[in-house]
């Protein structure tokens, strides 16, 4: 008899967002993203961190306090580094499933990038500029964006 209790595809896809969040060094806030293509096949995944290179242990992590002394200028997205980790092919009519909200900066790259829907698990800075931002961005270009659907479903892995 065939299983009922898969996952959505839904589920997997933002169940990888979140299990790529949680290789993230932040620790206010930790992001996941994955891009999917329209044959359902993963194409990416990215997670937010310090650039290759900046070694995590030199950079500074903290919300305040001078610029230069934040993570701000620094960190790269996990929007961004899922665009770009991509080892082949366009992301052309793509989806992006991601843990939070695109800020404005990513949402650029995403329009450019030809993603064509986003999918979001939490949108905690909504009333931000960013957001904002980024909200006007997606509607003129057509960038659809719908909140995940929360199934209550729980997992535990064991690793
Ligand atoms: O869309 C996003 N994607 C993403 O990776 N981030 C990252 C950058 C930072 O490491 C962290 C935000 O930090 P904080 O919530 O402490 O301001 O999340 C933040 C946003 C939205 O601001
Ligand atoms: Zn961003």
């Amino acid at each position: 008899m065939k299983r009922d209790d898969y996952l959505s595809w839904d589920e997997y896809f933002m169940g990888i967002a979140l299990l790529s969040a949680q290789r993230s060094k932040d620790s206010n806030t930790q992001v996941g993203a994955c891009i999917v293509n329209q044959e359902h096949k993963i194409v990416s995944v990215g997670y937010n961190g310090m650039p290759t290179g900046c070694n995590d242990d030199d950079m500074p992590w903290e919300r305040e306090g001078d610029f230069l002394n934040t993570k701000y200028p620094f960190v790269c997205h996990a929007e961004l580094n899922a665009i770009l980790n991509r080892s082949a092919g366009s992301l052309q009519g793509c989806s992006l499933y991601v843990t939070l909200f695109p800020c404005n900066e990513c949402a650029k790259a995403i329009i450019q990038s030809g993603i064509r829907e986003i999918i979001y698990y939490d949108n905690k800075y909504a009333d931000s500029d960013a957001t904002k931002a980024s909200q006007r961005m997606f509607l003129l270009t057509g960038v659809t964006c719908r909140p995940y659907h929360h199934t209550e479903r729980q997992m535990t892995l064991v690793l």
